[in-house]
This record gives C-alpha cells, sequence and structure tokens, in this order.
C-alpha cells in the first residue's frame, strides 16, 4: 500500500506540477487482477482500486500499516463498481453490483473478495475505507435508491445530479460519506463556486471520460488555487484547507467520499467567486 502523508497549506503552495502531482495525484488504481491502494494520512482515507478479470481480488494489505489484524477490523469501506457487473463477497455473503451501483461494508467483516461476472467486461470497484469505531450493517444502494439532487443549468455549463449514496440520510457509517455526481452532456463544470469543509477531507475519481479528454483539476486555498490535469480513471487528494472543482474538455462522471467530523452532505463552507485567485 502507498502512502501519502498530510500537507499544509503554507508549504503546497510552493509546490512544482511534479510535486503537486506525487502529493496529491492517483494515477492508476484500476491494474487488472491487482487491488491498488493508496494510505493518505489527511483523516487517514484508503483510496483504492479492484480490477478483476481472470482471477477474483481479496482485500488484503500488508496490516503493519494498520496495526490491526485484519483489514476492516477498526475501518469501514464504501464501494462503487465504475466497470461492468461483478460481485462482492463478504464473509462468504454475495453482493452483486452493476455498473454506478454502491456498497457498504461495515467494520468488523473478515473476508471481502472482488470478482468479475465476465472476464472480456470486468468489473472495477473504486473504494474509499475509512478508519471506524462502530459497526453498521453492510448495505447496498442503486442510482434509483440514492438521495439525489438536480444542481447547475446549461447556462453555467454545469447541469448535474448528485448522488447521495453513504450519508446522514442514506446508509449509515461510522465516518465515511460517499456519492457520485454525472455531468449531463455539455456540461463541464463541477463543484464551482467551489467550497471548503475544514472539518472533512475528500477524494475525487474522475471516469467515463473519453481517452483524449481531461479534466483540470482545481485544488488549493481559495486564494491560492493551483491545478492538476486529470485522465480518466484518475483520484486526487483534496486536503480540508482545499476547494475541490474542475473543467473538463468534456462531461464525466466523479465519485466523491469523504471522511472527517461529522456526515452531513452539506456541511460546506462556500467561496465567494470574487474570493477565487
Ligand atoms: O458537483 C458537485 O458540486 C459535487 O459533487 C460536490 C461534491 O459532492 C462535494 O464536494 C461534497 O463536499
Ligand atoms: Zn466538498
Amino acid at each position: 500500500m502507498e502512502r501519502r502523508y498530510a500537507s499544509h497549506p503554507n508549504e503546497v503552495k510552493q509546490f512544482d506540477t511534479d510535486r503537486l502531482r506525487k502529493e496529491f495525484h492517483i494515477p492508476a488504481l484500476f491494474t487488472p487482477d491487482k487491488l491498488e491502494l493508496v494510505l493518505t494520512h489527511e483523516d487517514r482515507l484508503i483510496i483504492g482500486g479492484a480490477a478483476p478479470v481472470r482471477e477474483p481480488i481479496t482485500l488484503e494489505t500488508d496490516l503493519k500499516e494498520l496495526g490491526v489484524s485484519s483489514f476492516l477490523e477498526r475501518r469501514e469501506l464504501g464501494i462503487i463498481n465504475i466497470g461492468e457487473h461483478g460481485t462482492v463477497r463478504v464473509d462468504g455473503t454475495e453482493h452483486e453490483l452493476s455498473n454506478k451501483e454502491c456498497l457498504y461494508v461495515g467494520m468488523g467483516a473478515e473476508e471481502v473478495i472482488f470478482t468479475s461476472s465476465d472476464p472480456e467486461h470486468p468489473a472495477k470497484f473504486y473504494l474509499n475505507s475509512a478508519p471506524a469505531h462502530q459497526t453498521f450493517p453492510t448495505a447496498k444502494a442503486t442510482l434509483e435508491e440514492a438521495d439525489s439532487s438536480a444542481l447547475g443549468d446549461i447556462k453555467n455549463s454545469n447541469d448535474r445530479v448528485i448522488y447521495r449514496f453513504i450519508h446522514q440520510k442514506g446508509i449509515q457509517s461510522a465516518q465515511l460519506v460517499m456519492g457520485m455526481t454525472l455531468l449531463k452532456e455539455g456540461n463541464m463544470w463541477n463543484t464551482m463556486p467551489a467550497h471548503t469543509h475544514p472539518r472533512r477531507m475528500e477524494a475525487y475519481l474522475y471516469f467515463d471520460l473519453p481517452e483524449d479528454a481531461v479534466v483540470i483539476h482545481l485544488m488549493g486555498q481559495p486564494n491560492e488555487t493551483r491545478h492538476i490535469v486529470m485522465r480518466n480513471e484518475q483520484a486526487v487528494i483534496s486536503p480540508s484547507w482545499s476547494i475541490h472543482s474542475g473543467v473538463g474538455t468534456s462531461n464525466y462522471t466523479f465519485i466523491w467520499g469523504m471522511a472527517g467530523d461529522n456526515k452531513r452532505y452539506d456541511d460546506m463552507d462556500p467561496v465567494s467567486m470574487k474570493d477565487l485567485k
């Protein structure tokens, strides 16, 4: 498991492109038949990907990094499938996940195994895992079951629907909040006007992007913004002090996941457009 340390905004404003990417950008999460995991010290979120093709993939890591005897002994896990149909087996119980469906696995589950139903059309499981101190039932949600709200409009190129899966009024968790935002065709901007939430960090996974398209992801303090160029199926870490917004060369979908002090999706500090620099 790769480790990323937490960062101070005064230090980050000195970073060049290379250093920004090393600290915040996660380029490859879906390697066939391999589990990819990145542990960030920003609220100790683990960001991962499991892309089983020929063989099942088991959720496992060097447990010294976590100081426990099984991955989820003191953690919870959110899973969203961005690929084709697959199965997640949790302690012997199979959960079927189609594209854009979510499964939450509570603290204490001992065995989690990811499988694709058809190796020619593999599943791709995106993972967010946060520390937990209480267990909650394993639960699945489809897009239709998620709490959703339409936001933005075509005039501002940000007509989109936000789907909340794991949150205060949805699937219950210890601290993990997770969902997905779908931009309509011809709409390129997400999360503008921007916000921060010093009470929670956040990670974004951009996907459903054409191969030659990019998203210019904006990060940094509102008066000290930087950008990271993102391609399809890449993730980015947003510290609690940073905005997280982006504009694409086409429309796209992204998964957001958060860990921190509360589970209130709407607990955001909006940034006024005049304060952005
Ligand atoms: O399009 C948006 O706006 C978002 O999806 C915002 C994220 O959900 C977010 O930043 C939640 O804190
Ligand atoms: Zn946010």
